[in-house]
């Protein structure tokens, strides 16, 4: 079964989440992937052959929407270029959605170096077992 990813990536992150995810393009093309809503169409625009499903945008509730898939089982990856160093008005839901990657134990990149990681074992076809 293809690798079920959801993406998202704060304003200050979302450049270096487009450069990612166009390096990896052949992989994320194998993958059903979800994203919040800027986020998402940024991906698109710059990778128009993947095929991804937009969600709300983050501050209007597209956290609580991917956590809400992490609690039904319907992610398998959670990609997350987190802006630490900036205050947003729901913070509240990116703790949320980070407390419920934890507590469903999927694999959970925060930052482009982990995401590499992640992504590095999947291409090679690691499969998780
Ligand atoms: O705010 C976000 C994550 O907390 C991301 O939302 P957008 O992709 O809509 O900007």
């Amino acid at each position: 079964m293809s690798r079920r990813i959801a993406l998202i990536a704060h304003d200050l992150k979302k450049d270096d989440l487009v450069a990612f995810v166009s390096v990896h393009a052949a992989f994320f093309e194998t993958c059903s992937l979800v994203a919040t809503g800027t986020t998402g169409s940024l991906v698109k625009a710059a990778c128009p052959q993947l095929d991804v499903t937009l969600l709300k945008s983050g501050p209007l509730g597209g956290d609580q929407q991917i956590g809400a898939l992490i609690a039904e089982g319907a992610i398998d990856i959670l990609i997350f270029f987190v802006d630490p160093l900036t205050p947003m008005p729901h913070d509240v839901d990116v703790k949320a959605l980070m407390r419920l990657g934890i507590v469903y134990d999927i694999a959970m990149a925060l930052n482009r170096a982990s995401a590499e990681m992640i992504l590095r074992s999947e291409e090679a076809g690691w499969n998780g077992a």
